[in-house]
């Protein structure tokens, strides 16, 4: 790989001769390829039989090494969203949540979120009962953000699609930033060919301004004694080292360690004579790309445990002509517990939302542009309730309230490329939830002789094509 002459000279010089040879050496050597699973949809069993796997990333529980790329977009259990493909060393962010979030519900923003990478992963790791907000700001990737977030299934989860300046108005509203902010990308040379030919000292520079107006724009929304991590994939100390200088200097906030084992190979601060915990993967030593990860705390501790409270909940919302009270029940009735959500209809989509965070989410809808709030239930159309692609993705849906069809693989992906479905004779008539490998992938409407397909068409398999050998997540090893 050729490397930018002055990148090579800043990093020979920050790293020292020996170690910035072995990261050029690395940079050439095969990328790792690494996913991470879903526990909420796969069963516990999954979790012991990495078989297949070339071994578990040590700093999370989820996540693992693939001794080769799977052919992803032919895996249903890719787009039933039982697994994310994500580059190892970013899923050291597990390790800050857990140590510092702990196990206190907390209302946490994911400020630069796309595609939703470190998002469906602090879904997975925040306490029960805790609000999630995923935030983009260019709004073509905000959907596929959605889109991701959808397939996770979890209900306590706001998409918005707003910059960061606009977060200004949400005084002390959330407990947990993380701002994984857009950098020069060295740390992925070796997976982005792109990341190299965009380097250049100006872009560095522009970069570590803009990171600095990012965290300005959010600070103020940090609670007190609320926890900010930042995180890049770029190895120069000014995007890095020098910005958290930066953030303590400039905000007061406390410069956090994070608990790591000496085998995890993590390489520490290197900005020279200020010793603060700082993380870094190099990828001579840790196995995954370039990372940069720092936790910092907001002066004022112990205010984790308060509750947003200043905007109260707005009105429900008016149940328009379209969608009647029945209707409402029956989507109501679909939820494993109903009780713990609000129904709320826009136009003729019922949408179910956790109760809990009513106030919070009527702040948001005041400041940002909301995309996706909780779980959308259903379309009504007419005297039709059709159940929505998100309600089958959910963790919220009763699994007896639709009949459910297992599906060959070659049904799977004919159902995932949008085409008309036929279903075995015996198959009830109606809404029927197909399932692959006993996995939820989606509705059809069974009529008989075909089934229609809900699948939603923006989030097809758009390829028609079969390659030869086809890798998927149970033929890798992992026993469904
Ligand atoms: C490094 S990527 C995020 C990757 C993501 N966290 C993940 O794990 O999948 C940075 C993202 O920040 C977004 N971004 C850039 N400037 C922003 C701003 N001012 N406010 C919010 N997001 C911003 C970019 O569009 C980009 O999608």
């Amino acid at each position: 790989m050729e490397l930018p002459a002055s990148f090579a000279d800043r990093t020979r010089s920050l790293l020292g001769d020996e170690e910035y040879n072995k990261l050029a050496d690395a940079l050439n050597d095969e990328q790792p390829v690494s996913i991470r699973l879903n526990e909420a949809k796969l069963p516990d069993a999954s979790f012991s039989l990495f078989h297949g796997c070339a071994g578990r990333v040590p700093w999370s529980s989820t996540g693992c090494y693939l001794d080769r790329r799977l052919t992803f977009t032919f895996d249903p259990l890719f787009h039933a969203g039982c697994y994310y493909v994500q580059e190892a060393s970013s899923m050291f962010v597990e390790q800050a949540l857990k140590q510092y979030v702990g196990e206190t519900p907390a209302v946490m923003l994911d400020l630069c979120a796309a595609p939703g990478g470190k998002s469906t992963h602090a879904r997975s790791v925040l306490p029960a009962g805790s609000l999630l907000v995923a935030n983009e700001v260019i709004r073509n990737r905000s959907q596929i953000l959605a889109e991701n977030l959808t397939k996770w299934g979890h209900p306590g989860v706001v998409v918005t699609n707003n910059d960061s300046v606009d977060f200004a108005d949400l005084e002390d509203f959330f407990d947990v930033i993380l701002t994984d902010v857009p950098c020069s990308g060295e740390g992925m040379f070796r997976k982005d060919p792109v990341a190299v030919s965009e380097w250049s000292p100006e872009n560095v520079d522009i970069c570590w301004q803009r990171q600095r107006r990012i965290v300005s724009d959010i600070w103020s929304s940090l609670k007190p004694g609320g926890l900010l991590i930042y995180s890049t994939c770029t190895y120069n100390t000014k995007e890095d080292e020098e910005n958290i200088r930066w953030i303590r200097d400039e905000f007061g906030a406390e410069i956090l360690p994070v608990n790591v084992s000496d085998d995890w190979n993590i390489t520490g601060n290197l900005l020279a004579g200020d010793d603060f915990p700082a993380y870094r993967f190099l990828p001579h030593r840790a196995k995954g790309e370039g990372f940069f990860l720092a936790a910092l705390r907001k002066p004022e501790a112990d205010s984790l445990q308060t509750r947003y409270k200043s905007a109260p909940a707005q009105g429900k919302k008016k149940v328009v002509s379209g969608v009647s009270k029945e209707q409402l029940a029956v989507a109501r009735g679909w939820l494993l517990s109903p009780d713990d959500y609000e129904l709320s209809v826009n136009g003729t989509n019922i949408t179910a939302f956790p109760k809990d965070y009513l106030p919070e989410l009527s702040s948001l809808q005041q400041s940002l542009r909301v995309i996706q709030a909780g779980v959308a239930l259903a379309e009504v159309k007419g005297k039709d309730l059709i159940p929505s692609h998100a309600l089958a993705m959910s963790q919220v849906l009763r699994d007896d309230i639709f009949p459910r069809e297992e599906v060959s693989y070659e049904q799977a992906i004919a159902y995932l490329r949008k085409e008309a479905i036929v279903l075995s004779a015996e198959a009830p008539r109606g809404y029927v939830l197909l399932t692959y490998t006993n996995i939820p992938l989606g509705f059809v409407k069974n009529i008989g002789n075909r089934a229609n397909n809900l699948y939603p068409q923006e989030w097809r398999i758009r390829s028609g094509y079969l390659p030869e050998e086809i890798l998927i997540l149970s033929a890798a090893g992992i026993n469904l």
